[in-house]
């Protein structure tokens, strides 16, 4: 008999700090939206709807907390001194730029916080973790010592679960987590087939890569997460992104690819080598034959997928299919809206489509599945973990509660220099930490 597992969707809660610096070269929405007034408010409550509606249906859904923002630590490395709030000022005087990348929000896109590899895959049977270094970006590559603290706060157990640090942070190892990984099963209780998408070999300069935009994940750094998860070739599979998707805006394999159970939903542009990627997952997989849902770009050129963000949609089993939820966007967009009313005339394995409204997050070039890091459970890990974080009525209650008295609902790039606008982010997440049960994971709490 298969061994029963869950998916435990893991949502990013969205920072008090949530605003649009412009931040990401290569993500046409962060660049677009530059200077924008945001809502830090509304996006965390846009963040919390969706985990409410899906843990509703049933779904095991649990949330991954903010980050410590502005970092005043990382502002200190950089030679910045003084009380804090000197810290701040000078900063914000000497080079914004600066103070905007360490009091970004960007922990909130979790599909980044990690690469995870359930226990039916790894050679030892735990689960393992490795958060991402995400060296691309300034803003992002200060994440990986939190995101490990609060993983390893939540899954505590090293009997069922196994943390790895985050690779060398250059780009040679650059690697963006769960958004370039998708894993193919016949049941999540199942071995899989772990799907790795790279965007550009580092140690090889004559091999294929973009000339646009960069390639934020090297083959090196995905063969590295293989290993150290003790991933043999039965359960990964390699491919590369195609160079001519980056450049047309996607940054990451999220943007244009979604894989649930034995279904691969995905672009025709999305792969270098679409045949091999198809082979060698069908060659690997056991116990049910791929599903793959191919969109071709005469039904949506690249550049829709890129603004409708139709892959970034989350696909969930269902009792009778799979649900695609899909952002907002995906309606406002004719080619998406139209495919996605013949998909579900097809009979193929998604039978169903819900919109999420996360406009907030949107804005910045983050999705529902941006949003969210999935983590196969058996029964018995799921037991094992912190129960602080794992979503119910309650604990939506509380946190909208605590939403709604502490963040803001404007925030200017001038605002990121207020030294209230920092202690009213330490105060929020002292009592978070509280409230979802983690201990101290802030450098201000050590
Ligand atoms: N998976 C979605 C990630 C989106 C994220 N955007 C940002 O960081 C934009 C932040 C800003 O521009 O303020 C990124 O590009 O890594």
């Amino acid at each position: 008999m298969a061994t029963h597992a869950v998916e435990a969707n893991f949502d990013g809660l969205v920072g008090p700090t949530h605003n649009y610096a412009g931040l990401s070269w290569g993500n046409v929405a962060s660049k677009s939206n530059v200077n924008a007034v945001s809502n830090p408010k509304e996006a965390a409550l846009q963040g919390l709807a969706k985990m409410k509606k899906l843990a509703d249906r049933g779904y095991v859904q649990a949330v991954l907390p903010p980050h410590e923002r502005p970092h005043i630590p990382t502002l200190r490395a950089l030679g910045f001194a003084g009380s804090d709030r000197q810290v701040l000022e000078q900063a914000a005087q000497a080079d914004p730029a600066i103070l905007a990348a360490v009091s970004s929000a960007s922990a909130m896109w979790t599909a980044n916080a990690a690469t995870v590899s359930p226990s039916a895959d790894t050679a030892d049977h735990r689960v393992h973790f490795t958060p991402a270094n995400l060296s691309a970006k300034f803003h992002r590559s200060i994440e990986h010592k939190v995101t490990g603290r609060a993983l390893k706060a939540i899954f505590t157990d090293e009997s069922y679960f196994a943390h790895h640090p985050a690779l060398p942070s250059v780009s040679h190892f650059g690697d963006e987590g769960a958004a370039n990984h998708t894993r193919l099963c016949a049941g999540y209780g199942d071995p899989g087939v772990e799907l790795f998408v790279y965007g550009q070999a580092a140690f090889n300069e004559s091999a294929p890569a973009p000339v646009k935009y960069p390639a934020r994940q090297t083959l090196e750094a995905s063969r590295a997460i293989a290993r150290l998860h003790g991933l043999d070739d039965r359960h990964a599979v390699f491919a590369q992104q195609n160079p001519a998707a980056i450049d047309a805006g996607v940054f990451h394999n999220d943007v244009i690819a979604v894989g649930n159970g034995s279904c691969l939903f995905y672009h025709e542009l999305a792969f270098l080598d679409e045949g091999g990627v198809l082979s060698d997952i069908r060659a690997r997989l056991a116990g049910t034959e791929l599903q793959p849902v191919r969109v071709s770009a005469a039904e949506v050129p690249i550049e829709d997928a890129v603004a409708s963000y139709l892959f970034n949609s989350q696909l969930l089993n269902t009792p009778d299919g799979m649900l695609l939820a899909v952002p907002g966007e995906c309606r406002e967009v004719a080619s998406v809206s139209r495919y996605l009313d013949s998909l579900l005339q097809q009979n193929g394995p998604i039978t169903a489509v819900e919109v999420f409204d996360v406009k907030q997050s949107m804005r910045n070039g983050g999705g529902p599945a941006c949003l969210r890091l999935r983590v196969a459970l058996r029964d018995d890990e799921l037991k094992a973990i912190n129960h602080g974080v794992i979503f119910t009525d309650e604990l939506y209650n509380r946190l909208t509660t605590w939403v709604e008295g502490h963040y803001r609902d404007e925030l200017s790039q001038q605002d990121l220099a207020d030294p209230m606008l920092l202690e009213e982010v330490r105060k929020a997440l002292d009592e978070l930490t509280g409230i979802l049960g983690l201990g101290s994971i802030y450098d201000f709490q050590l």
